[in-house]
């Protein structure tokens, strides 16, 4: 409660300190101003009836300085909304700038694993949009609960001053209509949290059904109807709940203003009665009941921000509970050590294996192996055998289990990750398409360089992608892809050689290419491997390949089967060892034969 509180303050003091103030003053005066309404109601209307009584000349006097007080609170309680208005959505927006980038910061930094977990996803989801205003929202609440009461509190002192019973028929009101708004409130927010899921189900079928990618399959293989068919179960069973439980709050909350009406018809025959036997002036009358009927709008709201606030607490708890996320099964790697300048030795794997952080099943079973500096291996095995694993937990993408993985010695726990990915290049087999410039698509592999031009295209040359970018009218700030802007779109062949670029640009240490290349023909794979080789001649480098006829180029080969190390050596060790790798090379020489 502290922390979330205490992390609410001090960002809204950070950002918007004038706000906290400006506003708390704002909404005291405006707790106020209904007193001061009726005060002049009470004096005009008695004014007015004196006039009309009056068989001497009429002293307009007073009555025009009443008229100017009025017009003064008029003018104040019309601009008020406009100016608060503005004022807060100023604010919010402020902070809506700031929260979403602390939000997309703490997105972009969690450990990848988070991303396994669908509680990771769902906590995103509830916390997204409108941020801002969000926020603000609590200390919003608590400043109109400040103006609410001081109106209420004036207003029963007023009645009180009349008649106790106005004042306890005004207050009897105040205690159902809290107690059922703060459980209305409660409600929702449950619904809203356990409907996530299915919320996040009917969004991703919508996606499906926008999304560019896939539109081509949804046309060939008739898919429209039945995502629709599954968006809409999950839609309609959210709709038809939140329909219900709102219905359900609507029957409740007429027999509340059944309530208010039958209470404030009893303070009108009070009222009356008053008049019959004491001196009340008429104008007195009026304001008496103006402010019964304001007295219940002000408990109204009074209960409404009260519940409302109850409902923004649970956002804020969502929101801290996101930011400060941690998952206890996902270790971290936290050391300080700094990459080697130059590999030396090379890389080590001792005795790792690993199993994914939500998941029982064993994908890297006690594997050891050396590469030398320098050294070029393929990782060849079958699907699912755990070549990209291997080489995530080799990034430190996944820390790993048991065992250690070691460069020059250094173990990877002692490695300060930041040094480590900027050490490494891996081009993965579902590399990333940027809607962006070619310039960007190609710095992205080191970031730092985007305005390096000459760098960019040194690396665009290397893998013979440079005149097909000069041929474009906007050469290297030409937009590929045509979601965000009408850009050019690439071959699958050519958007490898992107991918290609992006790794060479970056001056890493060890290359890992992971099947980057795997919509290429053969011959095509094959060359590029060669070129690959020798752009990066003095460089380790890790490939992985389905094709035997590229991982024969390596000068040794890894040979996993279900998490296993099974054999390693370089293409004729294998072949005369006639295992694995031997039956794999045999099949796939077949098919060209
Ligand atoms: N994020 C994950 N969470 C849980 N299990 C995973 C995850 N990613 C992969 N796996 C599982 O780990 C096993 C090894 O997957 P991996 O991607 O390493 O195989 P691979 O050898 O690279 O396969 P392919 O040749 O098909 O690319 C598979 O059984 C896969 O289901």
């Amino acid at each position: 409660m502290k922390k979330r509180y205490r992390f609410l303050f001090n960002f809204i003091f950070k950002h918007a300190k004038d706000w906290i103030f400006i506003s708390l003053i704002f909404n005291i005066l405006l707790g106020f101003l209904p007193l001061a309404s009726l005060w002049i109601t009470e004096n005009l209307v008695n004014e007015i009836s004196k006039m009309i009584s009056s068989k001497s000349g009429a002293d307009f006097g007073p009555l025009l300085h009443l008229l100017f007080i009025q017009l003064i609170i008029l003018l104040f309680s019309f601009s008020s909304g406009n100016i608060t208005r503005l004022y807060d959505t100023h604010v919010a927006e402020r902070l809506n700038y700031h929260l979403t980038k602390i939000v997309s910061i703490k997105a972009a930094s969690v450990p990848l694993a988070y991303f396994d977990l669908p509680e990771f996803h769902h906590h995103h989801e509830r916390i997204h949009g409108h941020l801002g205003e969000r926020v603000l929202s609590p200390v919003k609440r608590i400043y109109a609960f400040v103006k609410e009461s001081l109106t209420l509190f004036s207003l029963i002192g007023y009645l009180l001053s009349t008649h106790w019973g106005l004042s306890v028929l005004s207050m009897l009101a105040i205690v159902p209509t809290l107690i059922v708004q703060m459980r209305f409130s409660s409600q929702q927010f449950v619904m809203m949290k356990y409907q996530t899921p299915n919320a996040r189900k009917a969004n991703y079928f919508a996606l499906l059904l926008n999304s560019r990618e896939i539109a081509k399959e949804v046309r060939l293989f008739k898919l429209k109807d039945y995502f629709i068919q599954q968006w809409s179960k999950f839609y309609r069973k959210n709709m038809n709940e939140y329909l219900t439980l709102l219905r359900k709050q609507e029957y409740i909350q007429i027999g509340l203003y059944l309530l208010t009406s039958l209470l404030y018809v009893a303070a009108v025959v009070l009222v009356i009665s008053l008049l019959r036997s004491t001196s009340l002036s008429i104008g007195a009358f009026v304001a008496i009941l103006q402010s019964f009927e304001r007295t219940q709008n002000s408990a109204n709201s009074i209960a409404i921000n009260v519940s409302q606030f109850y409902k923004d607490h649970l956002y804020i708890t969502d929101l801290v509970g996101f930011l400060s996320f941690k998952e206890d099964k996902i270790i971290e790697y936290t050391g300080k050590t700094p990459f080697p300048h130059t590999l030396q030795k090379g890389i080590r794997f001792h005795n790792v294996s690993f199993k994914y952080p939500f998941s029982e099943r064993p994908v890297l079973k006690d594997i050891s192996f050396e590469i030398k500096s320098g050294e070029k291996v393929a990782i060849v095995g079958a699907n699912g055998s755990g070549k990209t694993t291997l080489v995530k937990c080799l990034m430190g993408l996944y820390p790993v289990e048991k065992g250690q993985i070691y460069f020059d010695d250094i173990p990877i726990t002692d490695m300060n990750r930041d040094d480590l990915y900027e050490k490494i290049t891996c081009i993965f087999q579902d590399f990333v398409r940027f809607n962006l410039s070619v310039k960007e698509n190609i710095a992205v592999g080191s970031i730092s360089d985007i305005n390096q031009l000459s760098k960019i295209q040194s690396a665009s040359k290397k893998v013979e992608i440079h005149d097909l970018i000069t041929s474009f009218p906007d050469q290297y700030d030409t937009v590929l892809g045509r979601v965000l802007m009408d850009g050019e779109d690439l071959s699958g062949g050519q958007w490898q050689k992107i991918g290609l670029a992006r790794a060479l640009v970056k001056e890493g240490e060890i290359y890992i290419l992971d099947e980057p290349t795997a919509a290429l023909d053969p011959l095509s794979e094959l060359e590029v491997f060669e070129k690959f080789e020798n752009l990066t001649s003095n460089k380790t480098t890790i490939f992985i390949s389905h094709r035997m006829a590229a991982a024969r180029l390596a000068d040794r080969i890894l040979v996993l089967k279900n998490g296993k190390l099974i054999e390693q050596g370089n293409h004729w060790d294998l072949i005369s060892l006639n295992g694995e790798y031997a039956n794999m090379y045999r099949m796939q020489a077949k098919w060209y034969e």
